[in-house]
């Protein structure tokens, strides 16, 4: 699937003007309140008709400003997902999910019994919304747009009315689905902690521009990006795979580098057992950089890395780009450490690893100094 969205829209006091292509998996619009995620989301569904620009689907257009189409949304086959589920309260949960499967022409049991076992939603079926949790209802939301079989769907912050005990219950689902689900999704967040935990590629916005685009780990080691995700924002974000416990209460986790090698990280013990895949990320400011081998010191997770580039972040400070095989790393440390340390391009030194938080997969999150 690939979605191709150019929008230019003038609202008074704000102007978008904005291009991206997504893909299959979760293509996560993120950036501040007020960056323009939902004009562009509303222009995809069709219930906004911008000043310019186009989308296509799978490269059938759905509206084209210079060509003057313009499909109506129900034609579109586009599930949207809002904040809050907006079921039918007159109806049980059985009946909404229904709803959305009469509407489009019908469809097979099967296809109900598949998402009610992917949404968990059995236990729930005979009840109405006002018996259901914030959390539930927007898995109910989930199902029935997914009955109505999209191309596209797209989640318009579907966690953001909840709390955060609701929100560690969906994501779970929602990474199930993201996961076996081969319907694309439009994933709109202002959390970066969803967007790394379930988005395949980034789309940055600031002030109704993209910012930046690709991978999370690309957007997340990315000096660029550093104003759109804040301080605490930049950082690493590392696919693993869990090797082995140790006997004094460690899990070792495998780094593919891409280039057939591996290099391994000790955490605290992660649930998540042997040849499962975990998502770490590690934040700019716990990175310690060494031109030498470091000897002595307490972290146990150092890697190999060479500068690629380093830009002033603000006074005293510089963000220095690393690259460890293939992976991506941004590190926050003072202009006088980097002056200190000759850091240059191509100049090879040593990662010290202060902390690395587990975000999917393994285990309660949460950042683990090693
Ligand atoms: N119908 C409208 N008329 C005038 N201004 C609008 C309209 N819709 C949105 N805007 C403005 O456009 C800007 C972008 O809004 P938008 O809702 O797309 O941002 P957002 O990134 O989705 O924000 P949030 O995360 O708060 O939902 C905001 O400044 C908003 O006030």
């Amino acid at each position: 699937m690939t979605l191709d969205v150019s929008i230019r829209h003038a609202f008074p006091g704000f102007s978008l003007d904005a291009a991206f292509t997504g893909g299959a998996g979760v293509t996560a619009l993120f950036g501040r309140s007020g960056s323009g995620k939902t004009t562009l989301v509303q222009a995809v569904a069709g219930l906004l008709r911008p000043d310019a620009g186009h989308v296509r689907l799978n490269g059938e257009v759905l509206w084209d400003s210079s060509s003057g189409i313009f499909m109506p949304p129900h034609r579109r086959r586009i599930g949207y997902v809002f904040q809050e589920g907006r079921l039918f309260p007159h109806l049980t949960v059985r009946q909404n999910l229904l709803y959305g499967h009469a509407f489009n022409g019908g469809g097979r049991a099967v296809e109900l019994e598949r998402i009610v076992d992917l949404l968990g939603l059995a236990p729930l079926l005979s009840r109405r919304p006002a018996a259901l949790s914030g959390g539930e209802k927007q898995r109910v939301a989930i199902g029935r747009a997914l009955l109505s079989r999209p191309r596209l769907l797209l989640m318009d912050e579907p966690l953001a009315a909840l709390d955060e005990a609701r929100k560690a219950e969906i994501l779970p689902y929602l990474e199930r689905l993201t996961r076996t689900s081969d319907v694309p999704v439009l994933y709109v967040s202002h959390s970066l902690a969803e967007v790394t935990r379930l988005a395949s590629r980034v789309v940055l916005m600031e002030a109704g521009r993209v910012r930046h685009s690709g991978t999370p780990a690309e957007v997340l080691a990315d000096p660029l990006s550093l104003s759109a995700l804040g301080p605490s924002g930049a950082g690493a974000l590392l696919e693993g795979i869990v090797r082995a416990h140790t006997e004094d209460g460690l899990t070792e986790v495998g780094l593919p580098d891409g280039e057939g090698g591996e290099s391994r990280l000790l955490l605290p013990r992660l649930a998540a057992g042997p040849g499962e895949r975990v998502r770490l990320r590690i934040e700019a400011e716990d990175i310690l950089l060494s031109r030498h081998v470091p000897q002595g010191l307490s972290a146990l997770n150092v890697l190999p890395a060479k500068v690629t580039g380093l830009t002033e972040a603000q006074t005293g400070s510089m963000l220095v780009q690393l690259a460890s095989g293939s992976r991506r790393f941004l590190a926050r440390i003072t202009t006088r450490s980097a002056a200190n340390l000759e850091l240059a391009p191509d100049v090879s030194c040593f990662m010290v690893l202060k902390s690395v938080a587990v975000i999917a997969g393994g285990q309660t999150g949460g950042h683990a100094g090693m």
